[in-house]
């Protein structure tokens, strides 16, 4: 006769482990007994319907009229991160817990936390705020129109960047802004932090019969809001060398979709002045489901500085009003850098039928 002890403790046991499983494993689990069957396709279900694991301020669900596949496997942080601190291998995904039983990992101090604003709460962006960035008005942002992007960066404002004015990271097509960082004595709710909440607005990651995933609006976004950063690992260009090699193998024989983004920075010379390597392949967030769109896409990418911070992260606004559903995209690049690259399939009447790639 069946111990009812027993099984309520077993399903416990599932509710513990199978959050931490992969995929294959999870799936030689159901095969064990019916009990982890049913165990392991609640978790399935949960993990199909957030993407984000509860780590964000909403979920992000899967939806895939294709296939059969529920959802894409990765382990998620809300904020990019310093090679090698992701040090984790598992992250548990798919309890009944609105939140995982781990610590997320914590954000990642990237640079010089004593460096910002003395404004108190609210009082960012005044005479006398430190983090006034008077290249973001006219930087890159005028391409979209996006003029709003600067909330903070009054004339006082203590996070301004010398540097900044006379990077250009526009020659790229790319914005900047600068925002206030760990430093600056204005608490989280500064109005000049609008990129550092995680993910705010309706998102669903969608499967393309050609694309694979790719992330949608599940609500109407208008013109320079904001959508999400671009989070992954940051990479040596060293490493980034070593996983692009691997991944180019990978992805032409169609075992993986990378997302190992390269930006580089220039000078008004137009010399390369910094490179940035960001890899959502492994860890990443929702971001890391937008696809490529030759003619640029529906998104702006921002690289944001944050007061005390050294390295800029790579936050995506609305280029213009997104109606509910449409798909959202930007231009990885320019295709011509390496025009033997993975077939593209964004549609755009100026594609070259092949996705940007970055030499190695
Ligand atoms: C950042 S990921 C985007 C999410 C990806 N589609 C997935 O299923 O995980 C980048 C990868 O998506 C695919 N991709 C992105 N844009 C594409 C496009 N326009 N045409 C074909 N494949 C695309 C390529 O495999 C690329 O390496």
């Amino acid at each position: 006769m069946r111990n009812p002890t027993a099984a309520g403790a077993a399903s416990e046991l599932a509710e513990l482990v199978l959050p931490w499983l992969p995929p294959p494993d999870l799936a030689v689990a159901a095969c064990a007994s019916r009990a982890l069957r049913a165990a392991t396709s609640a978790v399935t279900a949960r993990r199909a319907a957030d993407s984000s694991r509860g780590l964000e301020a909403v979920s992000v669900p899967f939806d895939n009229p294709i296939d059969s596949k529920p959802y894409a496997y990765f382990l998620y942080t809300p904020f990019s991160l310093i090679h090698p601190a992701a040090s984790a291998h598992a992250q548990p995904w798919g309890c009944t817990r609105a939140r995982p039983p781990c610590p997320t990992w914590p954000r990642p101090d990237l640079g010089l936390p004593s460096a910002g604003c003395a404004c108190a709460e609210g009082e960012c962006g005044g005479a006398g705020c430190a983090c006034a960035d008077p290249e973001a008005e006219t930087a890159d942002a005028s391409r979209a129109g996006m003029g709003t992007l600067r909330e903070c960066g009054g004339a006082g404002c203590a996070c301004a960047d010398p540097e900044a004015e006379t990077a250009d990271a526009s020659r790229a097509g790319m914005g900047t802004l600068r925002e206030c960082g760990d430093g600056c004595a204005c608490g989280p709710s500064c109005e000049n932090r609008r990129t550092q909440r995680g993910v705010t607005v309706q998102l669903r990651v969608v499967r393309h019969l050609k694309k694979g995933w790719g992330l949608h609006a599940a609500q109407v976004l208008r013109r320079a809001q904001f959508v999400c950063e671009y989070a992954g690992e940051f990479l040596t260009t060293e490493e980034a060398q070593r996983r692009q090699r691997l991944y180019d193998e990978l992805a032409s024989a169609g075992k993986l979709s990378p997302a190992l983004l390269v930006i580089r920075e220039h000078l008004p010379s137009g010399r390369s002045c910094m490179r940035v390597n960001i890899d959502a392949t492994r860890v990443g967030n929702v971001a890391r489901f937008i696809n490529h769109s030759c003619d640029g896409g529906n998104l702006q990418p921002v690289l944001v500085r944050s007061s005390g911070s050294l390295i800029p992260r790579l936050c995506l606004f609305a280029a213009r009003d997104i109606v509910e559903g449409e798909e959202l995209c930007f231009s990885y690049g320019d295709a011509r850098v390496r025009p033997k690259g993975l077939p593209c399939f964004c549609g755009s009447s100026c594609c070259p039928g092949v996705l940007p790639a970055e030499e190695t």
